[in-house]
């Protein structure tokens, strides 16, 4: 669409801006954007040119040619920066946009190769990076810049992965969501910044391959994802320094340890919960789903335990603010309260927003460390898979919280049966606190005679509704699959030093079985062989770090050939371990929760891609740093678990269309304009 002179408006409005704004709608409206980015670009010029630009004198844009460039040719709507830096820490995203203007010259007349939202400025704006000087220049085109930051990704280690490496990215690329050429966006690094640390992880350089690759000239949705994501990160920051400091219980472990031969049988202690004899466990019998929920919260403020809705459903409710990108940032950044309103003229759906958020989930698979398991070069880490950002930070906040209020039910002994238990003064650094849902399992044998396994008569409370609903979550995003919902789970709580020895979980249990890993990081140790070398100090071939809010799926090799432990933690731990019980397991008074039937993944947006699979090649046990043939083949047993997903729904970075079109058409965005 050529833009010459003056333009005159179908409508009969005089504005030239207006009639710019139009004709820039227009050009929008014949360019190939997903339905993600087209509503938020339009709401974004409507409120550039007619929110912003309220009394503010008009540019002499009615006469301007192609190429006149409006923003640095003038000093009013776009001269926001002052507006810009003040919002910082407040809206991120309005001080990207208007950040963008101020300093960047952006084009909107010419509509060549202009970048109206450069993620920079957001970044910039909130004091995270200083190089801000490749505004209008379009880095990504032709480059591969975004993906050239494994360097940074290494850097960001410890922090917040994905923020930093936002960072790094954005730094470098100003993003062309106009001219949509060879951008690449959707960096697989994100992914590879947690595995930082892992020991002696190399980096993938077989990704390397794919930097290149353009995905965001066919995947427009992209820039978006990646804003989302930019705002995401830099507020999990700041939320999850909260959310460490908000822990309400603590626990002193004032006894001496106690030298065991055998740290299964204290596992099995502590995970059993006490004995069944043991008077420091008061059993009650009242259950969870009994109990008045206001007499449950009475001591804690933060969570209805027994809600029959809980609140964790930041997906459904948006946020009342003067934009969709707020919309977007507030849903994605921080949750949002149930009696929120939708705002007047809004064209993100509650799907659209989920569609973003599942776009966001890094699924790290084909972990690799080959040991030799009854003389085969074997890699014991197949099956396993860390999925991230499943929970975001006021999320993950929420479920702590929840646990807490557990907790402390379980301390007043609100908790059934052998629901809760508490590891013994003597046990300082063997065990940690413990509940457990749906089942009472012991992983070694206890004093009482019963054997490892699921107790089927023991009494426990079932699934608390916060859990279930952390289920339906992984279900919906294919973390987990349909064929393997949980049905118990057992939260972990640990005090910095405590443990889990080694051990694998009975086939009691079916696979997968998953932790998610919240309040502070730690390493999860794998090996065929692991050993105790004193109370939480454990040896393992393999080390695998578990960052806070990852989903660890464990199954095939990895849960049947490779034990897995946690030595002692650095900080104050909780992971919650949702496991499905084998229907001959199934507790004599178990009854199957009808919320969790029938579940089935949400279907994923065309636009909307997951990162691309990493394969981490962890050093061999053994074999030196290159894999023989055997190995080779060992490692390229992996794919025969159940949860693998299948490539059409999860295509590799650089495919960015899926094989088959999406199946329906429930998530479309509303109409354009
Ligand atoms: O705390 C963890 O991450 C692991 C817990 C575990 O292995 C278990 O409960 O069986
Ligand atoms: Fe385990």
């Amino acid at each position: 669409m050529e833009f010459s002179g003056h333009m005159p408006d179908p409508a009969g409005v005089d504005d030239p801006l207006l009639v710019l704004l139009e004709a820039l709608k227009l050009k929008l409206l014949s360019q190939d954007f997903c339905q993600h980015c087209r509503p938020l670009l339009v709401n974004c010029l409507d409120n550039l040119f007619k929110g912003k630009y309220d009394g503010i004198p008009l540019p002499s844009c009615n006469n301007s040619e192609s190429g006149t460039d409006i923003c640095s040719g003038t000093s009013s709507s776009f001269s926001l920066s002052e507006k810009t830096l003040e919002s910082v820490g407040k809206s991120v995203d309005v001080s990207l946009r208007n950040g963008n203007c101020s300093e960047s010259s952006v084009d909107i007349c010419s509509m060549n190769s202009s970048s109206l939202y450069s993620l920079d400025n957001n970044l910039a704006s909130a004091g995270e990076i200083e190089n801000n000087s490749e505004n209008g220049t379009d880095i990504c085109s032709g480059t591969s810049s975004s993906f050239s930051s494994s360097e940074k990704t290494l850097e960001s280690v410890g922090k917040s992965v994905d923020a930093s490496l936002l960072n790094g990215n954005c730094s470098e690329s100003s993003v062309d969501i106009y001219s949509m050429n060879s951008s690449s966006l959707y960096s697989q690094d994100n992914n590879l910044a947690s595995a930082g640390e892992i020991d002696g992880v190399s980096l993938p350089t077989s990704n390397s391959s794919q930097s290149s690759e353009d995905i965001c000239s066919e995947n427009p949705s992209c820039s978006l994802e990646e804003l989302a994501k930019s705002l995401e990160s830099i507020s999990s920051v700041n939320l999850q320094e909260q959310v460490t400091d908000s822990s309400h219980v603590s626990f002193n472990h004032l006894g001496s340890e106690v030298p065991l031969d055998d740290e299964l049988e204290v596992l099995a202690v502590v995970d059993n919960g006490v004995l069944s004899d043991d008077p420091v466990m008061k059993k009650d019998s009242e259950s969870l789903s009994s109990v008045d929920p206001q007499e449950k919260v009475a001591d804690s403020s933060h969570v209805s335990v027994n809600s029959p809705e809980p609140s964790f459903d930041h997906l459904r409710s948006e946020v009342a603010l003067d934009d969709e990108l707020n919309e977007v940032s507030a849903v994605v950044e921080k949750g949002v309260s149930d009696d929120t309103v939708m705002p007047k003229g809004s064209s993100l759906f509650p799907e659209q927003i989920e569609q973003i958020r599942l776009s966001q989930v890094g699924r790290k698979k084909e972990f690799i460390h080959i040991e030799r398991i009854h003389g085969k070069a074997t890699n014991i880490l197949q099956g396993l898979e860390l999925h991230t950002q499943v929970f975001n930070a006021v999320e993950q906040k929420e479920i702590v919280d929840y646990v807490y209020s557990l907790q402390h039910m379980g301390q007043k002994g609100q908790l059934k049966g052998r629901t809760y238990s508490e590891p013994k003064k003597w046990m300082h650094r063997k065990g940690r606190v413990t509940m457990q849902f749906g089942c009472c399992y012991n992983y070694a044998a206890d004093r009482n005679g019963n054997p490892p396994g699921i107790i089927r008569g023991a009494e426990v409370d079932a699934l608390p509704p916060l859990f279930k609903t952390m289920i339906k979550r992984m279900v919906q995003w294919r973390v987990l699959p349909t064929t393997c919902v949980p049905n118990s789970c057992v939260v972990n709580i640990y005090e910095e030093g405590d443990s889990i020895p080694p051990h694998m979980d009975l086939h009691n249990f079916l696979r997968p079985f998953c932790t998610v890993s919240l309040l502070s990081e730690c390493n999860m140790l794998f090996g065929s062989h692991l050993k105790v070398v004193h109370a939480g100090k454990f040896a393992g071939s393999v080390s695998i770090p578990l960052p806070v809010g990852s989903v660890l799926i464990v199954s095939s090799h990895s849960a049947d050939l490779a034990k897995h432990c946690i030595p002692g933690v650095p900080a104050k731990r909780i992971s919650i371990t949702f496991r499905r019980m084998d229907d001959s397991k199934l507790p004599f008074t178990f009854l199957p929760d009808p919320e969790l039937q029938g579940l089935k993944p949400l279907i994923i947006a065309s636009s909307a891609m997951s990162p691309v699979q990493q394969v981490w090649h962890l050093p061999l046990a053994h074999c030196g740093s290159q894999l023989s043939s055997e190995e080779s083949e060992a490692v390229g047993e992996t794919n025969t678990s159940p949860f693998n997903l299948g490539e059409d729904d999860f295509p590799p970075l650089g495919s960015s269309k899926p094989k088959n079109k999406p199946r329906n058409n429930e998530n479309q965005s509303k109409p354009l304009i």
